[in-house]
């Protein structure tokens, strides 16, 4: 697949992880890991962010280890995406997050919440 077809790749992707939870864990790799149940997606979800901390280490070095960290932070990624399904969040109430946030400076943001208190 081309990058031109990768615009709506999350939607896409998450309508796919919704359709495999109840899917037949012998042929599902999506549906094996919300058949075994949260404590295994979250040991997923650790897992591959070590994998992503230790590829960023080394990605300073090179090519081959910059497209491992692409690789590993797709990992993170897709298993943070399978349990937010487990949990019946949208992936939509991330980006409405993150869209929420677009243009609040971190500092100030940070800031006013020391005001608050
Ligand atoms: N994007 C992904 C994706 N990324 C990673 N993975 C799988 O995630 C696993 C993570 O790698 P590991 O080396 O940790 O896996 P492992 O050693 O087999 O895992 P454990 O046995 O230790 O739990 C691998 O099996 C990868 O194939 C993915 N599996 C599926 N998808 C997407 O999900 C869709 C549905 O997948 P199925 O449910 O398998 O049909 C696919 O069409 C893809 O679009």
């Amino acid at each position: 697949m081309n990058d031109a077809h990768n615009d709506d790749i999350l939607e896409r992707l998450a309508d796919v992880l919704n359709e495999r939870r109840h899917g037949d864990p012998d042929h599902s790799y999506v549906a094996k890991l919300h058949q075994k149940g949260l404590n295994k997606i979250l040991e997923k979800v650790g897992e591959e962010a070590t994998e992503t901390i230790l590829a960023a280490k080394d990605a300073h070095l090179g090519s081959a280890e910059k497209a491992s960290l692409v690789s590993e932070t797709a990992d993170l990624w897709f298993h943070s995406l399978v349990m937010l399904s487990h949990l019946d969040i949208s992936h939509q109430d991330v980006l409405n997050e993150l869209a929420r946030r677009f243009d609040v400076s971190g500092l100030e943001e940070k800031a006013s919440r020391v005001k608050d208190h």
